[in-house]
């Protein structure tokens, strides 16, 4: 391109650069589908950088040049989750789990099925939207009070910087490291003499809490998103049609929840899980059951801390499987 170029042809080039690299960076980073190779985005992605440094006015945050920041933070602001940001209870047995069914289906009137997902070893993290556009994202801290994490969050490229509708929303997810990742990071810090982390949770944390985000940037983060705040607000009725809803719009939603009707069901869900463990490419150390109906939810409500109408069944801790991580993920 000469330099005869206008600013509204760089902002039309700047535009259809944009539409395709995030396009790529959904197919590769959300959809885990990797469509291009490396070269060709980092060629348009580079075109992209030169128009919008020579046109500045041109830039808009949901740019995928806005994902890295310059500059390095000199700390974390202290934020009010406005919605507080619960944890889960959880159980060790599959009697506990009968229990914690019973219970609830003793307040419950109605019949309902529960939305089992994977509990995923990861950080806690809240994202807000603002007509669609990635505005605020924060650690869970005490539940109340968090940490804000955005330009951190900025890096992750599963976590959308523009949603496919103009939603006003909050959603609350995972974010964590994958298994190669950690075990990749892992062997580059013993070869320069460093610390290593002691699991994906906490090089997920350690990630998060640079205050340099090129650093974050270059940690492979991912994340799942699990939980849409207010859904009464959009009409949606069941935690099984909000996760639908949120892959939609552009979240990286895990694929291995299902809605179950019967108990039996959730003791076959836990042992399929139980047994693929190993081999998922990120760490899980449990299940999730939600009632499905947000009604449900209304009627038992949450205590301070966690909600009554879900519940964590824990994986037993199984050293087996760490030996096999040691050998299995050194790269
Ligand atoms: C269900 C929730 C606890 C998120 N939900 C909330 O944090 C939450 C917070 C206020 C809510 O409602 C309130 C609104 C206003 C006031 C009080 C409560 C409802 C849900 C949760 C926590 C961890 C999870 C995990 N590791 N894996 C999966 N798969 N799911 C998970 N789900």
């Amino acid at each position: 391109m000469g330099n005869l170029l206008t600013e509204q042809a760089a902002q039309k080039r700047a535009q259809e650069l944009r539409k395709q690299l995030n396009e790529w960076s959904y197919q590769y980073y959300v959809m885990d589908r990797p469509t291009v190779e490396d070269i060709a985005y980092d060629k348009s992605y580079r075109e992209l950088v030169k128009l919008e440094k020579k046109f500045p006015k041109i830039i808009v945050s949901d740019s995928p040049t806005q994902r890295v920041g310059g500059r390095v933070l000199d700390g974390f602001d202290k934020l009010n989750h406005e919605l507080p940001m619960l944890s889960l209870g959880d159980v060790f047995s599959k009697q506990e789990l009968l229990d914690f069914d019973k219970r609830l289906r003793k307040v419950v009137a109605e019949d309902f099925a529960y939305n089992c997902e994977l509990k995923i070893d990861g950080l806690a993290i809240s994202l807000v939207y603002k007509n669609g556009l990635f505005v605020q994202g924060s650690t869970r801290g005490n539940g109340v009070i968090g940490e804000d994490i955005t330009e951190n969050l900025k890096t992750v490229k599963a976590i959308p910087l523009k949603l496919t509708e103009p939603v006003s929303i909050e959603v609350r997810g995972e974010c964590y490291m994958p298994k190669r990742a950690f075990a990749k990071l892992n062997a580059q810090r013993e070869a320069e003499g460093k610390p290593v982390f002691a699991n994906p949770r906490n090089a997920a944390a350690g990630s998060l809490r640079q205050l340099d985000t090129k650093i974050t940037a270059r940690r492979h983060l991912s994340t799942f998103i699990y939980y849409l705040m207010e859904p009464e607000k959009l009409g949606i009725e069941k935690q099984s049609e909000a996760l639908q809803k949120m892959s939609e719009w552009g979240f990286r939603i895990n694929p291995e929840s299902r809605v179950t009707a019967a108990a039996t069901e959730i003791d076959a869900y836990i042992d399929e899980y139980q047994a693929k463990r190993i081999a998922l490419p990120y760490d899980i150390d449990g299940i999730v059951l939600k009632a499905d109906p947000f009604s449900v939810q209304q009627i038992v409500g949450n205590t301070v801390k966690v909600p009554r109408w879900a519940i964590a069944y824990k994986f037993p801790p199984d050293e087996q499987e760490t030996i096999v991580r040691q050998i299995e993920w050194t790269v």
